[in-house]
């Protein structure tokens, strides 16, 4: 099996734990670029988030942003893999139930298309507990730095397959390096899984190789493992 792109979550694995850019990741990316391989960042962040941050990385494959809803490109085009959904239902009942319920920042300027992203003021399962009982067509998930809140078919595996599509190669050419739940989904479809050393149990268990760096030194580690294991240098 042979890697042709990278694809890699931001927070939590290119950053540091407070989310600033990780030089060591950058320089890794920056090289896996060099050499070849094109690299996909893949993102609960919102598509304008990702699409400045893939310009500013340097990233050369498409984006995939609001975990899998959204999949854009340099010249800011946009394809919709979901939209808000049951979502609005579900927030007025969290906050009737939760008043220290928040929504994430970055839902102030209507940038979010294609789910609701909360801050992690209420458990991920109190938000579960009333997807069910109100038998809401949704699935929440805790990236460690935000609950995401969105149609059941919105992930990072789907936006993984589409934006293979596009690159011209299947998701089982792509290597995926992550640290959080939402990264699971892209387990799922790619051909190689790496899990930087902070990740949850259940992630680190389903990779082929976990880092034992954390955070952005993990990614680096884990990029320049790609390259060496697939004869990229
Ligand atoms: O938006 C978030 O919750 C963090 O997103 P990421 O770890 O998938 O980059
Ligand atoms: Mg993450």
């Amino acid at each position: 099996m042979k890697i042709k792109a990278i694809s890699v979550d931001i927070d939590g694995t290119i950053t540091y734990p407070d989310r600033k850019l990780h030089e060591k990741a950058l320089e890794a990316i920056r090289k896996a670029e060099e050499v070849g391989l094109p690299v996909m960042l893949v993102t609960g962040n919102s598509a304008c988030f990702a699409y400045t941050a893939s310009i500013l990385i340097g990233t050369s494959g498409p984006f995939i942003a609001e975990d899998g809803g959204v999949i854009g490109d340099k010249q800011n085009n946009r394809i919709f893999l979901g939209d808000m959904g049951d979502s609005m239902i579900l927030w007025s009942e969290l906050k009737k139930r939760y008043p220290q319920a928040e929504m994430s920042d970055t839902m102030k300027f209507g940038e979010r298309r294609a789910g609701l992203v909360l801050k992690r003021t209420v458990p991920v399962e109190a938000v579960r507990e009333i997807i069910r009982e109100l038998g809401l067509n949704l699935v929440a998930v805790d990236s460690g730095y935000a609950i995401h809140v969105k149609q059941p078919h919105v992930n990072k595996g789907e936006g993984l397959k589409k934006a293979c599509e596009i690159l011209g190669i299947t998701p089982k050419e792509v290597a995926h390096i992550g640290d959080g739940e939402n990264d699971l989904d892209a387990f799922e479809v790619v051909g190689y899984k790496i899990a930087v050393a902070q990740a949850p149990e259940i992630l680190k268990k389903k990779a082929d190789y976990v880092t034992s760096k954390p955070y952005g030194e993990g990614a680096a580690e884990g990029i320049m493992h790609l390259l060496e294991k697939f004869g990229y240098i």
